[in-house]
């Protein structure tokens, strides 16, 4: 039987073509802060880059197992792989998905390494990650701005810094006593920006504990915090914890999530305007190649509670 999860009302809705608006910026800091996520709308890019996305990755996806084993991989340094990912979590049994993982910056370093088949899946891909990078840019700018820190803080960081793209892909039919999904987790990136083809993200609503899911707005992009905004906003801001279960009543489903962090060697730190004696550094300097490892190594404990210093009140 599905959990029924109630939808979740009210999530902030960031129109960004006012993105420098001391109100849009105002409302930036109150949804990372309350919620550390927001749908953002009117953001530029074109319907058709989008579209060409989610055509390209659902036939990828369709293609005969036989032609995506080329790129099958457990290994997660590598930047193009291919998997399918079964995970067990009590309160949903196991959750499966396929994925494609695909390092996206700088673009010439892996465009040749990305999927060839579809035929058009590097054109296609190339101008969608080249679009949501310049989005990342500039949201990451805002959200700076909306700490009290320069826009410029860490810009030269960010526009040098990674972006990792997962295309997850959540087939309807599945053997009967295996559900589609992805299990609960924060996002190590700095910011992650979604695009679901479906409903099915839920997050964990702060106020009550509880998972709700996220409506799909025509044209918008998701933006969760990930871990590393936790540690250079000191804590003001919390990444999302956040699942994907797609209803079976939707058919087939696909997420693209552009993870973008700083460069994979580059020590993540509170904002030194953030840390003071009231609000001691909170967490400990970390890059993404840590995480990375992390990850290898198979700890169950989530990333940032690896990273966090023990304060007396953790407010
Ligand atoms: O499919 C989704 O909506 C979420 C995927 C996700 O959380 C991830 O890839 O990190
Ligand atoms: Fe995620």
């Amino acid at each position: 039987m599905e959990e029924t999860v109630q939808i979740y009302e009210k999530l902030p809705i960031i129109n960004f073509s006012l993105l420098h608006h001391d109100s849009v910026i105002k409302q930036i800091h109150e949804a990372c802060r309350n919620f550390g996520f927001f749908h953002v709308i009117n953001h530029g890019i074109p319907e058709s880059v989008i579209e060409g996305a989610l055509n390209v990755n659902s036939n990828f996806f369709d293609l005969p197992m036989a032609m995506k084993e080329e790129l099958l991989s457990d290994d997660v340094q590598k930047p193009v792989r291919f998997g399918r990912a079964q995970v067990g979590c009590h309160e949903n049994g196991v959750l499966s998905r396929d994925f494609l993982k695909l390092y996206a910056h700088p673009i010439d370093h892996f465009l040749n390494l990305w999927p060839s088949n579809p035929p058009n899946y590097r054109e296609k891909m190339g101008i969608y990650a080249t679009e949501v990078r310049k989005l990342g840019i500039e949201l990451f700018g805002a959200i700076m701005e909306s700490l009290n820190l320069s826009p410029t803080h860490l810009k030269q960081n960010f526009e040098h810094g990674e972006q990792i793209i997962g295309i997850n892909s959540y087939p309807r039919c599945l053997e009967s006593n295996i559900k589609t999904g992805v299990a609960a987790h924060t996002d190590h990136s700095i910011i992650t920006i979604l695009l679901q083809s479906s409903p099915g993200l839920h997050i964990v609503d702060r106020s009550d504990s509880t998972w709700k899911s996220v409506c799909r707005i025509e044209g918008s992009f998701e933006i969760i915090v990930g871990d590393h905004l936790e540690v250079i906003s000191n804590g003001l801001y919390k990444s999302v914890l956040h699942r994907a279960i797609p209803s079976s009543n939707n058919g087939s489903r696909f997420s693209i999530a552009n993870l973008h962090s700083l460069g994979m060697d580059e020590i993540v730190e509170p904002a030194a305007k953030l840390v003071d004696e009231e609000r001691p550094k909170r967490y400990k300097g970390s890059s993404l190649r840590d995480f990375i490892e992390h990850l290898s190594s198979k700890d169950k404990i989530p990333f940032i509670h690896t990273i966090k210093i023990q304060t007396i009140s953790d407010s």
